[in-house]
């Protein structure tokens, strides 16, 4: 069934383009967030090893961007704990950009003693989260970034941002969106040179999605942002699709599905890579991603896990093989 539905697919392809190509973007960069977003929430320690092995994959696959670990502290999230030795050990593929995260200054320092290039500070539009997930203050944490945004112009590294929660808090229920909005612009403020908008725990829908969307666009160009959708009540690709008709051309995902956020009870992980980009390349959509190549990483991983993946291109793929 899989490849019967590929090649129907690839038939359909331009005649979607045309029918969509006054509201749609021609290019969507993925950022591909699996083994960070994706693997810092796994309750088994998944050995380095397997890490380097998955980021080596997904480096091949055509992907021009993936989040590969967090200089966070141990303490919080242990799954990050060997950043360290992820950096040093993966095949950078040239053309390829390895961000990690970092909440302040001695993650940064550490980062690029680690060989980091680009880096992502990580805010919330609630407060509640903001001190669950990093300890600290909306306020305060736009100081620390500061300090991060600081020193990486000084090294030229460029700076990505999130704003998590923008569609729902765990905590405090519904955010604002003129709330995701004025951090939002903070970050931007600081330097960031895209803001990636977090819906944390998938709660959110196309509606509050174009709610959101279309407040922070009155205070930033669209160019800047990027969305990032868990999908815990399967509304990602939803409301990816809402992003994208109006103007968001950078998408984040991960690969088989995994994650979730050690400090967002109950959230499933991000929107599959596999998925969306199924859905773009049926969209005439370019990516630049082999989508074979993906769903080998993804299949990878998911067998590492033991775990039916979360992507239903790649449940697809495995099940016309039975
Ligand atoms: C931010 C901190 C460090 C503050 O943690 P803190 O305890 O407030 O920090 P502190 O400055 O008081 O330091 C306490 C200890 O942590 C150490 N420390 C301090 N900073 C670092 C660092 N960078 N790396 C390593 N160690 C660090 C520091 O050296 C000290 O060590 P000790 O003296 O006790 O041995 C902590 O809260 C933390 O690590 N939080 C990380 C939370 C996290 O990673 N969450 C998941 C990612 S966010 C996410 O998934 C959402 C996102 C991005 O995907 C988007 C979305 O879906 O919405």
């Amino acid at each position: 069934m899989y490849s019967t539905v590929h090649r129907l697919l690839r038939i359909n392809t331009h005649r979607v383009r045309h029918l969509s190509a006054s509201c749609l973007p021609e290019k969507v960069k993925i950022v591909e967030v699996g083994p960070r977003d994706g693997l810092q929430n796994e309750k088994t320690p998944v050995p380095t090893e397997v890490k380097v092995q998955l980021i080596n994959k997904l480096s091949e696959t055509g992907l021009p961007v993936i989040e590969t670990t967090s200089f966070v502290s141990p303490k919080w999230v242990p799954q990050m704990a060997d950043h360290v030795t992820v950096m040093r050990r993966i095949n950078r593929v040239p053309g390829v950009i390895y961000p990690v995260l970092t909440p302040n200054l001695l993650g940064f320092q550490s980062a690029v003693e680690a060989g980091a290039t680009e880096v992502s500070i990580f805010g919330a539009a609630s407060e509640t989260f903001s001190k669950k997930n990093i300890n600290c203050t909306i306020d305060e944490s736009v100081e620390r970034f500061r300090e991060v945004c600081e020193a990486a112009a000084e090294r030229k590294i460029p700076v990505r941002a999130y704003v998590s929660c923008v569609l729902g808090c765990p905590y405090e229920g519904a955010v604002s969106p003129k709330a995701v909005a004025e951090v939002a612009v903070k970050l931007k403020e600081l330097g960031a040179y895209e803001i990636s908008l977090g819906d944390t725990i998938g709660v959110g829908t196309p509606g509050s999605m174009l709610a959101m969307l279309e407040e922070v666009k009155t205070r930033l160009p669209v160019s800047c942002l990027a969305v990032h959708c868990h999908d815990t009540y399967g509304q990602a690709l939803a409301n990816i699709l809402i992003a994208l008709q109006n103007g968001v051309s950078v998408v984040d995902a991960s690969v088989s599905g995994l994650g979730g956020c050690p400090y967002a009870p109950g959230a499933a992980g991000n929107v599959a890579t596999e998925d969306v980009v199924y859905m773009l390349n049926g969209l005439g959509i370019h990516t630049g991603v082999n989508l074979d190549k993906l769903l080998d990483a993804g299949q990878y991983i998911s067998e590492f896990l033991g775990r039916k993946p979360a992507s239903k291109v790649l449940q697809a793929k495995l099940g016309s093989k039975l």
